[in-house]
Order: structure tokens, then C-alpha cells, then sequence
């Protein structure tokens, strides 16, 4: 799957802004964003169901739309609607037939976890039951490609770790899969890889260990006790800093130098230094400017 200079515009807003990946077969890659970074834009694109206004976005080598029809691609949306008056095991069967090769029925309700509401009607669902229910529809077709927007939304603790399970169990068997997520922590533990998007580009694209060396090795922070943060920018090291309340944190590549500068300004009160996490990381790419000083 490749994006080639991608762009996608609604109006004045430029959902998807130039942006350039490439996905591998077999690969489980997650795309992290904030609200509103374009990840379902993206996954529009992906599926044929928007036209890039600049650059080509390829399936397989082909159109999109040419992939999806030849029964590819598996999707869960966030924003599909249940059918009504059908039943759950109605549903997916009738997913699956419109696929070449699609899954025995009872194996995509299982890896779903719904085989006790194969008999239930699709529209009168709890929001969770509903997302498995979407889970085993993107699952019913056997795909090469698996791609879920937001799959976790609204899923209980339990349900949560049961879908991991689920994918990873698919991923395993050689299939793509592309999630996306605004949890860090599902990205870093369910992805080979992270693609970052903000504002509509990508800002990062490696595994969780890549995107926490990129952040800057270490954060020193210090309570400022109502001193200013003049110059703290430019001590040795820092890359970045960001004020929270009383507190600088400031990003830095060494952070022995910026300690011993920091004591030379005699500014070492509450003086914490840890290593960047990938929260850290994820905010420096992605935190609105004003944060960032
Ligand atoms: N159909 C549309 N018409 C107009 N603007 C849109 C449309 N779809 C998306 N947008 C805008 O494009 C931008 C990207 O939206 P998108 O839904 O792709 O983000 P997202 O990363 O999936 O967000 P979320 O995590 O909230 O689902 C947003 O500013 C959004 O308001």
C-alpha cells in the first residue's frame, strides 16, 4: 500500500496535506493521531471512498476501489450504521458471500468474540457488542488487508484486550493490518510500526524505540519558583521545553550538560531528570505550538 504526495482538502481544511507511506505486506502498522489529525481521512483514501485531490494513493499496485472490489481489503469503520431487523450471524454471512475466499462464518464470530450474539438483531447492540460486531464484518472476508478505524473505541477493558488478541492472532497468519488509535500505548504494544500524523502529515514513522530516541533523549525539569524561563532554551543540550504550572520541562540530547548549566544558574529546585517515554515523544510531535516554546 503506498501514498504518494496524498492530499485530500474539505473546503479550507486540509485533511490530508502531501503525505507519503508506504506499507509492506504482513507488516501491523498503527497510524497515532490526535482528534482530527486525518487518520480517517487517510483511511478514506486508502479505501477508495475519497479521491485524492493531489498525489495517488495504490492497493496491491492498483486503484484503491479495484483492490476493495476484488475482496482484498477488510474494514471497520467508526461511523458504519447497523442494518436493521437482520441478526448478527445474517450480517456476516452476508459479508462473507460477497468475498471469493471468506472465513467459515463461525470463525469470524469467534475471533470477534460474538458467537453467543450470532442470534441477536445487529440494532439492538450495546455500543461495544456493536464494534465486535463491525470487528467480525471487516474479519468475514478473510482479507490480506485488515483495516481498522479506531478499533477499541468503546471497548470495555476485557473486550479491549480480547480484540488485541484477535488481531494479533490474524496479523500472524501473514495478513496486513493498519489501525489507528489515539492511544500510545495500544500503538506501541500492538504495532510493528507507528506512523505519527498531525495536522494532516505524517511527523514520525518508525517503531515505538525509534519515535523515543527521535523525541530527545531525556527530560530535565525544574520548578521555576516564579523565575522566568529566559535563556533556559538555550542552555546546552535542550532541544525543546514546555511549562506546566510552576514546572520547565525541557527536552534534552545531554542531559548531563543542561544539569551542570542549570546549577550554575542555580536553578535546580525540584530538579527531576527521566528518560523520554513515547508519551513524551508523541507530544513533542504532535503538541499544539503554544505548548511548545
Ligand atoms: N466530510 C468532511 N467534511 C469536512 N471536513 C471534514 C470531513 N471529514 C473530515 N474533515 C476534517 O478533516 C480533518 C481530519 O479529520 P479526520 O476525521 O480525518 O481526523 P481523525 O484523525 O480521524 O480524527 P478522530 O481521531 O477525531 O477521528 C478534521 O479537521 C475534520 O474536521
Amino acid at each position: 500500500m503506498s501514498f504518494t504526495g496524498a492530499v485530500k482538502t474539505y473546503g479550507a481544511v486540509r485533511a490530508v496535506d502531501g503525505v507519503d507511506m508506504r506499507i509492506a505486506q504482513g507488516e501491523t502498522v498503527a497510524l497515532l493521531g490526535r482528534n482530527g489529525a486525518g487518520k480517517s481521512t487517510a483511511i478514506s483514501l486508502l479505501l477508495g471512498l475519497v479521491q485524492a485531490d493531489e498525489g495517488t494513493v495504490e492497493l496491491f499496485g492498483a486503484a484503491p476501489e479495484r483492490s476493495v472490489l476484488a475482496g482484498r481489503v477488510g474494514a471497520m469503520l467508526q461511523d458504519s450504521r447497523a442494518v436493521p431487523r437482520v441478526t448478527v450471524r445474517e450480517l456476516v454471512s452476508f459479508v462473507a458471500g460477497r468475498y471469493p475466499a471468506p472465513m467459515p462464518v463461525a470463525q469470524a464470530l469467534e475471533l470477534a468474540g460474538i458467537t453467543d450474539l450470532a442470534g441477536r438483531r445487529v440494532d439492538r447492540l450495546s455500543g461495544g457488542q456493536t464494534q465486535r460486531v463491525r470487528y467480525a464484518v471487516a474479519l468475514a472476508g478473510n482479507p490480506s488487508l485488515l483495516v481498522l478505524d479506531e478499533p477499541t473505541a468503546a471497548l470495555d477493558v476485557e473486550a479491549r484486550r480480547a480484540f488485541w488478541r484477535s488481531m494479533r492472532e490474524y496479523a500472524g497468519l501473514g495478513r496486513t493490518v493498519l489501525f489507528s488509535t489515539h492511544y500510545l500505548e495500544e500503538a506501541d504494544a500492538h504495532a510493528d510500526r507507528i506512523i505519527v500524523i498531525d495536522r494532516g502529515r505524517v511527523v514520525a514513522d518508525g517503531t515505538g524505540e525509534q519515535l523515543r530516541r527521535a523525541a530527545g533523549g531525556n527530560l530535565v525539569s525544574i520548578d521555576l519558583d516564579g523565575r522566568g524561563t529566559e535563556g533556559l532554551t538555550l542552555l546546552p543540550g535542550v532541544r525543546s521545553m514546555e511549562v506546566r504550572g510552576d514546572r520547565a520541562l525541557l527536552r534534552t540530547d545531554d542531559s548531563d550538560a543542561t544539569v551542570i548549566a542549570l546549577a550554575e544558574l542555580g536553578a535546580i529546585r525540584g530538579l527531576e531528570v527521566a528518560p523520554a517515554s513515547l508519551d513524551d515523544a508523541f507530544l513533542a510531535l504532535t503538541a499544539p505550538e503554544m505548548e511548545i516554546v
